[in-house]
């Protein structure tokens, strides 16, 4: 009831009065609280307990102990992990946020540090180690996304959340890979086993600098307050899934990789164990630069025996996941299991596509297809029980995203997603996905769930069409070709793309781009390893080969323009359907390439380039021009057999562009 001044009668009864059924506003049960911190501890609850393990006998009692000792395993676990190698003992860690210091004792939860009371040990040496062992290293173990977005909105300088939800950061200076600091230790075993010298992305270290780096970046996370350390899985096919920790130091890069590798249930985590591969990232702590094999302050360093990768002197997240993604071009192959760096998707019928092609050519825009199930934008397995994705998550770019043209990524982009390097309204928090200001590549992590079509489990059959992405900026290349199985080869082997370096400061040169099974950078063993392994699928599976350019139509970049996305979107479609196979072709000159005369929604005029460019002397000019380099860039693989069929070699060789 309101007094005559408009404000509420304050109550002095008691007593709650419920007159006619109405309850007044000050009939609200009070609080269950006598002081503000128990009030703000009873904001949070606990969460449910982790599924318990199976055996069905744990009473409760059984089960809180076990709890317990789980916990007490998971931090040693992770202790041995950040322990430094020379004074051997692991860092004292503890679970939780420093920030909340006695908030967990006051919820029940295991606050108890490993060996908390072990200070004097009888066995200790007297000489003290250092001040680093005194001190506790606080572990925030699989944070959720909101856990970590308040940690990077609290502490990390340029975390924001944008008006759908993501969360944008910023990592650092450097805003992509650097593939001439990524270094892999050459002992015995990797300088038999992998792909060293020219053209391989295996730059060569010693054990020892490894380990020098390992120690820089141990010592540099444990002298922090806290680290993020996640525990999660690569591969969706059970039987060659791959364990990996990754320990960092920013929230960002735990929600990335929370984001990109498969999330384990509360019940895998229980059983977790010991990872298979640890990844130490101290992205933004330099490497020593009076370090032995040190040539910049960054140093990406992967060290197959130990199954141990040390990132120093760079944030950008994506070499954690293309880390990985080498270490999988690693083991996989060992198991007769071939390492694509390809999207997939699978259409309602259960065919399966593979898209291949080097960053930028449409891996994860046309992989990520409203009418078909998408099983991974990126990284992928074959074995002999069909395809599976590596990863949990897309990485997909950003620079001049529309809904209308990618609404199933323009979705994507809400709130778990990490926003990268993009440029948004202060105020509002809108995103311009048209700003380079900070770079072009602006890129979008999201689970793959994020999609509405995800195929989960990640998993499909054997693939029925292999696609071959180049976005060619000189415009030679048709927008589609049908190629049988040495050319294919040819064109898997050879990895061509041609992007135009700075689009800023007006018309540059195309600059072509060779990269061996279209992932130079990733891959470990020799190239001829990987197509010898595409060729026997392929041959064994009965899938067609074809060649896509989604790049530049009506004459090389500055005179023509890129092919419309809903043009290449009408082409795949064509493939998936079937549609192309029974078209009718004609073959190119130089390149030798099968083109089809006619597809459903693409003007045919556009099918054989020639026809779109009005110089018809400058296109026989860079079309020559283009041949030439591939001739020149496949000289170094006309001396390797592919597989044990040599006459496959032959034809591979003569699957190139004759002139
Ligand atoms: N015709 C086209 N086909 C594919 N992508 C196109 C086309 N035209 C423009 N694009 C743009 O090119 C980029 C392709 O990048 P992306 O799919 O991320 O490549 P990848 O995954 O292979 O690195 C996207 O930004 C996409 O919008
Ligand atoms: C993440 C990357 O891959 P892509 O550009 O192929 O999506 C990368 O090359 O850093
Ligand atoms: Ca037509
Ligand atoms: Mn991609």
């Amino acid at each position: 009831m309101a007094t005559p001044n408009g404000l509420a009668r304050i109550e002095t009864h008691g007593k709650k009065k419920h007159e006619n059924g109405v309850c007044h506003d000050d009939s609200a049960t009070p609080v269950r609280a006598q002081t503000i911190d128990e009030l703000h501890s009873l904001q949070r609850k606990r969460s449910a307990p982790t599924t318990p393990i199976k055996d069905g006998a744990a009473t409760p009692f059984a089960a809180a102990l076990s709890e317990e000792e789980r916990h007490r395993q998971q931090l040693q676990s992770i202790s041995a992990s950040l322990a430094s190698l020379t004074r051997e003992t692991g860092p004292k860690v503890v679970k939780g946020d420093p920030a909340r210091k006695g908030e967990a004792a006051a919820k029940g939860a295991p606050a108890t540090p490993q060996k908390h009371h072990q200070h004097h040990h009888p066995a200790a040496p007297t000489i003290a180690v250092s001040d680093s062992s005194l001190k506790f290293t606080h572990v925030l173990y699989n944070l959720s996304p909101a856990e970590l977005y308040e940690q990077a909105i609290k502490y990390e300088k340029g975390s924001f959340i944008t008006s759908t939800g993501a969360l944008a950061t910023l990592s650092g200076a450097k805003t992509g890979r650097s593939p001439r600091d990524k270094r892999v230790v050459k002992d015995e075993a990797a300088a038999q086993e992998l792909w060293w010298g020219k053209g391989s992305p295996n730059i060569e270290m010693d054990e020892h600098t490894f380990l020098t780096n390992r120690e820089r970046a141990v010592d540099y996370l444990n002298s922090l307050d806290k680290v993020f350390v996640n525990d999660q899985f690569l591969n969706w096919d059970p039987e060659n899934r791959i364990k990996v920790r990754i320990i960092s130091a920013r929230a960002y890069h735990s929600l990335f990789m929370h984001n990109m590798c498969i999330r384990p249930t509360d019940e895998e985590l229980e059983s977790f164990g010991t990872p298979d591969f640890t990844i130490y990232n101290a992205g933004q702590f330099p490497c020593n630069r009076y370090t032995h094999y040190m040539t910049s302050s960054t140093s990406v360093d992967i060290n197959l025996a130990r199954r141990e990768m040390v990132i120093l002197g760079t944030q950008y997240a994506g070499e954690m996941k293309k880390g990985l993604f080498g270490v999988m071009h690693y083991l996989m192959p060992k198991r007769g299991i071939l390492s694509l760096h390809s999207g997939c998707n699978m259409g309602k019928d259960g065919d399966v596509a593979l898209f291949f092609g080097l960053s930028g050519t449409g891996k994860t825009t046309l992989s990520t297809d409203h009418n078909r199930l998408l099983i991974g934008d990126d990284e992928h397995c074959w074995s002999d029980n069909g395809v599976s994705n590596i990863e949990g998550g897309c990485y997909a770019k950003c620079i001049d995203l529309s809904q209308e043209k990618e609404p199933d990524i323009w979705n994507a982009i809400k709130f778990g997603t990490v926003l990268e390097n993009v440029v948004f309204d202060e105020h509002t928090r809108e995103v311009d996905y048209t700003d380079k200001s900070v770079t072009e590549n602006t890129r979008a992590a999201y689970p793959i769930e994020y999609i509405p079509n995800a195929k989960i489990p990640c998993v499909g059959p054997h693939p029925k069409n292999v696609i071959l992405l180049a976005c060619d900026a000189f415009g030679v290349l048709p927008p589609v070709s049908k190629l049988n199985l040495a050319q294919t080869m040819y064109h898997f082997i050879s990895g061509y793309t041609a992007l135009v370096a700075g689009t800023e400061d007006g018309i540059k040169e195309p600059q072509a781009t060779f990269s061996a099974c279209f992932g130079a950078a990733f891959i470990m063993l020799h190239p001829t390893k990987y197509a010898a392994m595409l060729a026997e699928k392929m041959q064994k599976y009965g899938a067609t080969g074809w060649l896509v350019n989604t790049g530049w139509s009506g004459g090389r970049y500055g005179v023509g323009k890129r092919i419309r996305l809903p043009y290449t979107r009408k082409i795949i479609d064509a493939i998936h359907s079937g549609e192309l196979l029974t078209a009718n072709y004609k073959k190119t000159d130089v390149f030798g390439l099968e083109i089809p005369t006619d597809i459903d929604g693409v003007p045919s005029e556009i099918l054989d380039p020639i026809n779109t460019w009005t110089d018809k002397a400058a296109y026989k000019e860079t079309l020559l021009r283009l041949a030439g380099l591939f001739k020149k860039n496949f000289e170094v693989f006309a001396s390797y057999k592919i597989g044990d069929d040599s006459s496959l070699t032959d034809e591979i060789l003569a699957a190139g562009p004759n002139f």
